[in-house]
């Protein structure tokens, strides 16, 4: 069993399709052990996305991600890493492949719905980002 971090983003928050998003999830073998909406800090979408912070999209980025309250949630089931990322779809939601939610959901490269981890480790040090242990069940 594996967990991985899962944000669901302004852009998906602000048109209403979480629950839909979290079907995706859960209809496909991914169990939400825990969820919360947030609204981002500066200071946390900066420290979040730290290793983008020498990329030219690095302003942009948390700009867009302090623009609304995001859903954070932890996913946990077999291979919960590589399955959230193939539900997710491509970063760029242009080349996402149909069915995905990027796909579905997605307008553009930085409004692009959702956020998964991409590793096993980075999984670890993400949910630790948003979660303490007792809100993990
Ligand atoms: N050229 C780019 N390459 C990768 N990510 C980008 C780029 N431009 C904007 N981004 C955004 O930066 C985000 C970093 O990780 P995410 O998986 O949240 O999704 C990415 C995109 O929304």
């Amino acid at each position: 069993m594996e967990q991985t971090l899962s944000i669901i983003k302004p852009d998906a928050v602000a048109k209403g399709v979480v629950g839909k998003i979290l079907d995706r999830f859960e209809s496909n073998g991914l169990r939400v052990a825990a969820t919360k909406m947030l609204q981002l800090s500066r200071k946390d979408a900066q420290d979040f996305y730290a290793v983008h912070k020498e990329r030219p999209f690095f302003t942009d980025l948390v700009e867009f991600m302090v623009s609304g309250p995001v859903v954070v949630s932890v996913l946990e089931g077999e291979n919960a890493v590589a399955k959230n990322r193939d539900l997710m779809g491509a970063t760029n939601p242009q080349e996402a492949a149909a069915g995905t939610i990027r796909a579905d959901f997605a307008e553009n490269i930085d409004a692009n719905a959702v956020h998964g981890s991409d590793s096993l480790e980075n999984a670890e040090i993400e949910i630790r980002f948003f979660f303490a242990q007792r809100e993990i069940s």
